[in-house]
């Protein structure tokens, strides 16, 4: 019922210590049920002729002494049941942490974020509190049902049969409530991850929404997800009250048929009066939890729809590769036969691409806007699986497709500056360390000084222990983007991206992070990717991309003289060098 396979499978462990609670669960509900029957000895006592006092306090003393070992069987069962219920969350979280780690980007793109955020927070919370609330009391439900229903039976099948009358009919009508509720429910998520989004958006283009001004209503995406989610949820509350609901009716309507039974068998004399108390005691004892159940069976709806959530992102593909980690001396990379398509796309972007990047040289990568420079450096670091052919480092016997290393690995020989980079809210000394968990501060000194960044860090008050990111201080476009110079410094990897690392920077940044990167690129093969030509002319080898495919490759003399598209981009960018607004 508590579908531990699927937890099972989700935490991919054995749930350790879950068969000792669910025995002491049941051993429980024993002792929590067993009193009853010593109550109907305590009554027949009572009842008859000589009532023996001494008798009756052994049996007091009998329901009390199960009170206490309950207390305590409750205690370890509460604890056993609320770390089972972490750990099992924790290991969730951290396969589905390891699991997103491995897809490649299409995955968050087809994705919204805040549906992935709503299920690594709340669904998983869901999951781990539904665990921790309600396994133990479902357990011990069902059991204290059955515990009761057998002892009921034994004494009076007639009565026994009489109370349970109504409980296929329950059953049934909850089956079939449910799967309309469900629809619901389903619905509701939806709706609650799209309002999450539409939200974040929101946050996300405050800026832009204010200097247009589209706040509040006038942003409609956001206004009409707000009312959808409004009007709906009546809907969906409504729709959920159904299993709960005809379950309750029909489960008390056994009371009337019990009532009926009983007054039937009192009025026949084929039931005494002991008996009578017993079951009207018993009813009562009995169709509380019942009623119970139906709650929990409700929240156990929400348990499954999280778990489908979970299950769908963890049967998402991860990126392929293989376990080779092979010694890589040789850092030339090469694109043979390559074909790749954005998901979703009409048609690929890349059919039959081949390149060449030599080792320890620096090579230029320009084209128009849109014509692919940044996809073949996404490619190389392997944020996306290629629809086919193949992309290699080395040469000669030492060649190896990329793909056949761990991506981590791989990653490893990979530094990559790009023109907008991630400052984690943290201390800058742990933001550098992003690139290399173990450098010491000499080294971290190392890099910043290389990166000009030296003067701004003996300004702060607490120097490389000054809080940077959403939480401390802001730093410009520039700075940040002097810091990932330094990351990258600091992780010295023997290839290194530069995706439009100079672009929209003022002079004076531009000239502080050439020098920056003229420290980075030293013996290290290089990819520059930059629209600006004057940064790559001095480059060993550009290539010009266009639409898709290189349509040039040489030195900047040799593609001027021919005359084609690099040439002309040269010569719009020197014109482009004398304009100037006028009003
Ligand atoms: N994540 C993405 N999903 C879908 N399509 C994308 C994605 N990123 C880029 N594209 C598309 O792929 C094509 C190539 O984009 P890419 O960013 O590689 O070009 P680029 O040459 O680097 O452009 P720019 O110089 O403007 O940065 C463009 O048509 C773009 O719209």
């Amino acid at each position: 019922m508590l579908r531990i396979n699927t937890l099972k499978r989700l935490t991919g462990t054995s749930l350790d210590g879950l068969n000792r609670t669910v025995f002491l669960t049941v051993v429980d509900a024993f002792f929590a049920s067993a009193p009853y029957g010593f109550l109907y000895y305590i009554l027949l006592d009572m009842l008859s002729d000589t009532p023996n006092l001494q008798h009756q306090f052994m049996l007091v003393l009998g329901c009390a002494g199960m009170m206490i070992v309950r207390v305590y069987l409750v205690r370890i069962i509460h604890l056993d049941i609320s770390l089972i219920g972490f750990d099992a969350g924790k290991k969730i979280r951290q396969q589905l942490g390891e699991h997103l780690r491995k897809m490649p980007m299409g995955f968050f793109q087809r994705t919204d974020f805040g549906s992935v955020n709503n299920t690594l927070l709340k669904d998983i919370d869901m999951i781990e509190r539904i665990f921790t609330h309600l396994y133990a009391p479902i357990i011990a439900t069902t059991s204290v049902l059955c515990f009761f229903a057998l002892g009921l039976l034994l004494k009076d099948w007639r009565m026994g049969v009489a109370m349970m009358s109504t409980l296929p009919l329950a059953c049934l009508a909850y089956l079939l409530t449910r799967a309309y509720a469900r629809k619901w429910q389903s619905h509701m998520q939806y709706l609650m991850h799209q309002l999450n989004d539409a939200v974040m958006e929101y946050m996300d283009g405050l800026k832009e929404l204010k200097s247009y001004r589209m706040m509040g209503k006038a942003f409609s995406r956001l206004d009409d997800v707000l009312t959808a989610t409004q009007q709906q949820s009546l809907k969906a509350e409504k729709a959920a009250v159904w299993p709960v609901y005809s379950f309750n009716v029909l489960v008390e309507a056994g009371l009337m048929v019990l009532l009926v039974a009983l007054t039937w068998a009192w009025l026949e004399q084929t039931i005494a009066l002991p008996e009578v108390l017993l079951f009207l005691i018993a009813a009562v004892r009995f169709f509380r939890p019942l009623l119970n159940m139906s709650m929990f069976l409700a929240e156990l709806n929400y348990l499954d729809l999280a778990v489908n959530r979970v299950n769908d992102v963890l049967d998402q593909p991860t990126l392929q590769h293989g376990d080779s980690q092979p010694k890589l001396d040789d850092m030339t990379i090469t694109f043979k036969g390559v074909n790749f398509s954005y998901p979703g796309a009409q048609q690929p972007l890349f059919e039959n691409l081949d390149l060449s990047i030599p080792s320890n040289k620096v090579t230029a990568l320009v084209g128009p806007s849109g014509s692919g420079k940044s996809t073949i450096a996404s490619l190389i670091a392997r944020f996306w699986q290629l629809d086919s052919g193949e992309i290699s480092v080395g040469t000669g016997t030492g060649k190896v497709d990329i793909a056949n290393m761990p991506v981590e690995y791989w990653l490893q020989h990979l530094s990559i500056v790009f023109q907008s980079n991630y400052i984690f809210n943290d201390t800058l000394a742990n933001n550098l360390r992003v690139a290399k968990a173990d450098a010491s501060d000499e080294e971290l000194w190392r890099v910043i000084e290389l990166a000009k960044l030296k003067n701004l860090v003996l300004d702060m008050d607490l120097g490389l222990d000054t809080e940077i990111g959403a939480g401390g201080m802001h730093l410009s476009g520039g700075e940040k983007q002097r810091l990932s110079i330094a990351r990258a410094l600091l992780k010295d990897a023997p290839f290194v991206i530069l995706d439009e690392a100079t672009a929209s920077l003022d002079p004076e940044n531009e000239r502080d992070i050439q020098i920056a990167m003229q420290a980075l690129v030293q013996e290290k093969t290089v990819l520059v990717i930059a629209h600006k030509l004057t940064t790559i002319q001095y480059a060993d080898h550009i290539l010009v991309l266009d639409k898709g495919k290189i349509i040039e490759q040489g030195e900047h003399c040799q593609l001027l003289n021919n005359q084609s598209l690099y040439s002309e981009l040269w010569n719009l960018q020197q014109q482009a060098q004398s304009w100037h607004l006028a009003v």
